[in-house]
């Protein structure tokens, strides 16, 4: 099956929320809330991908050394595997805004159960609530 490699993150602010975005309709998994990231490049780092992606999508700066890897997803979809490694962050520069048509929004990991998120995701939740 096909592989896919992306890299996400979850972006805590001050007050331990976590920063969702509901992809936007016409996209694949339209309206499923899922960690701000997207997929690794060729010759890309998982770092340097979601450096990139941080920008693209929300106009935010962070860097490599406030990544901290935290978990991974490991999931079938019915045509390519997703293989995602999950970063925590608590550092960035600027205010997230969402320039590519996502809504945001901040979470507490007690409430994300009533987000619905990608099938990749479901595992992660309880693994970022224990952590956080
Ligand atoms: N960014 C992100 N992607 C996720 C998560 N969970 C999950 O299954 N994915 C899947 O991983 C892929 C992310 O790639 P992407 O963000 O570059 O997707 P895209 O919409 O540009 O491309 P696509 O339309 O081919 O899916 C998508 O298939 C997306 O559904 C998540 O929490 N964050």
């Amino acid at each position: 099956m096909k592989m896919v490699l992306v890299s996400a993150v979850a972006l805590i602010d001050v007050d331990g929320r976590v920063l969702l975005a509901q992809r936007p309709p016409g996209k694949s998994m339209a309206g499923l809330w899922e960690f701000p990231g997207g997929k690794i490049e060729q010759g890309e780092t998982p770092e340097a991908a979601l450096i990139r992606e941080l920008e693209e999508e929300l106009g935010i700066d962070t860097w490599a050394s406030c990544l901290a890897p935290l978990t991974f997803a490991s999931h079938s979809y019915d045509d390519f595997h997703l293989m995602m490694p999950l970063f925590a962050c608590r550092k960035w520069n600027g205010t997230p805004r969402p320039k590519e048509g996502q809504v945001l929004k901040w979470v507490k990991p007690e409430a994300m159960r009533e987000y619905p998120m990608p099938a990749a995701d479901i595992p992660l939740i309880s693994i970022l609530r224990d952590w956080l």
